[in-house]
């Protein structure tokens, strides 16, 4: 049998005054899975956080937590009587109460056994021995780990996080960010983490799910999101993106690079090839001519260097293509800086590319 979702989102909507800014959202998380949601700024996230908190309520649809209802057309839970943790980039944290007094705000039960879990949140945290300070003796970064024992306290069953790092600087980012995950990870704890970093979100996610103007528009693991997107728009939400155009035939469109599948367009529909500069291969010009077409690889075009620029961990080169004078842009994962005029021949992996149905 499939295991019960610690949290089920289902077809949730919510308007404000008339505009949809949540639209027919569905999610599952199960226990110690990590799901970000992920989307441009305004695209409804935090809303949709919030929703499922319940400090707002939806228009339609039903929110779950271990299978019991917390909110639909008919009941709606408290936010503090729906076994949620939250964690928000602005975590406050009370500043006239201890640290210990700050983890066990949420907790009831006997004094003993409130005290024994705030020790042993402050030691996962990694700030035993702080329960006596004030707030303002800590760092940022330490704030925001005893924000993290005090939302872990109760033992949520469901933590939602806004962009719950962001205020962090680099370096102590990545660190508190792998131990705060590992943690709820441990303790079964599903969660429902907002983001609007791709990296981020490919970093920390088991599942992303892409959202756009209210609606999820896919939702998979890193990998698949990655590798096989929805449309442009989820292809170029990752990285920067090649586009060039393309018409259909006998389910196959010509290009300057050879030939691609394009199955179940109509003849004659125009399309638009995808890929990313990472699959673009680049070879030197023999005497006017590129290396020799392989299945893989295609037909090579050529190109003229427009600007090459050196990355840190890869180069990044712009060509002004021969075969429609538009850019195109390639990587290569070493320092590679051809002089501006350089002729140089491209070719793209097929079977990294993407045919969508041309924008208009
Ligand atoms: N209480 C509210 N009343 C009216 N409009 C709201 C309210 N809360 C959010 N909105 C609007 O809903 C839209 C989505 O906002 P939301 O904060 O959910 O997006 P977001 O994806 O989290 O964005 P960001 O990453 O910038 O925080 C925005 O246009 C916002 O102005």
């Amino acid at each position: 049998m499939a295991q019960t979702p610690r949290l089920q989102v289902d077809h949730v909507s919510c308007d404000f005054d008339g505009r949809v800014v949540v639209r027919d959202v569905s999610l599952q998380v199960a226990p110690g899975e990590i799901m970000c949601l992920l989307g441009p700024s305004g695209c409804g996230k935090s809303t949709t956080l919030r929703v499922i908190a319940g400090v707002e309520r939806q228009n339609a649809g039903r929110i779950l937590v271990d299978g019991q209802v917390m909110s639909d057309d008919r009941d709606h839970r408290p936010p503090e009587a729906r076994g949620i943790g939250l964690m928000f980039q602005d975590f406050a944290l009370f500043p006239h109460l201890s640290v210990a007094q700050n983890v066990s705000f949420g907790l009831t039960g006997p004094k003993t056994e409130k005290s024994a879990r705030v020790t042993e949140l402050l030691e996962r945290v990694d700030l035993a021995g702080y329960g006596q300070k004030s707030p303002h003796m800590l760092s940022g970064g330490e704030q925001q780990r005893v924000a993290l024992a005090r939302a872990l306290a109760p033992r949520p069953k469901v933590m939602l996080m806004d962009e719950p790092f962001s205020g962090l600087d680099n370096r102590l980012r990545d660190g508190i960010r792998d131990e705060t995950l590992q943690l709820l990870k441990e303790e079964g704890t599903a969660v429902l983490l907002v983001t609007h970093e791709p990296e981020e979100a490919m970093r920390m996610a088991d599942q992303i799910a892409l959202m756009r103007d209210g609606q999820i528009v896919q939702q998979g693991a890193p990998y698949n999101i990655y590798n096989a997107p929805c449309d442009q728009a989820a292809a170029a939400f990752f990285s920067d993106v090649n586009v060039i155009r393309g018409r259909v035939e006998g389910a196959l469109t010509d290009t300057a690079f050879g030939q691609f599948l394009a199955p179940g367009y109509p003849d004659g529909s125009d399309v638009e090839i995808i890929f990313r500069p990472q699959h673009v291969k680049i070879d030197f010009d023999r005497g006017g001519r590129g290396p020799n077409p392989t299945a893989v690889d295609g037909v090579p075009a050529r190109g003229v260097v427009e600007r090459a620029r050196f990355m840190g961990h890869e180069s990044l080169v712009e060509f002004r293509m021969d075969f429609n004078q538009e850019v195109l842009r390639a990587t290569v994962p070493a320092v590679f800086l051809p002089k501006p005029g350089t002729p140089l021949w491209l070719t793209v992996r097929r079977d990294r590319c993407f045919v969508f149905p041309h924008r208009g």
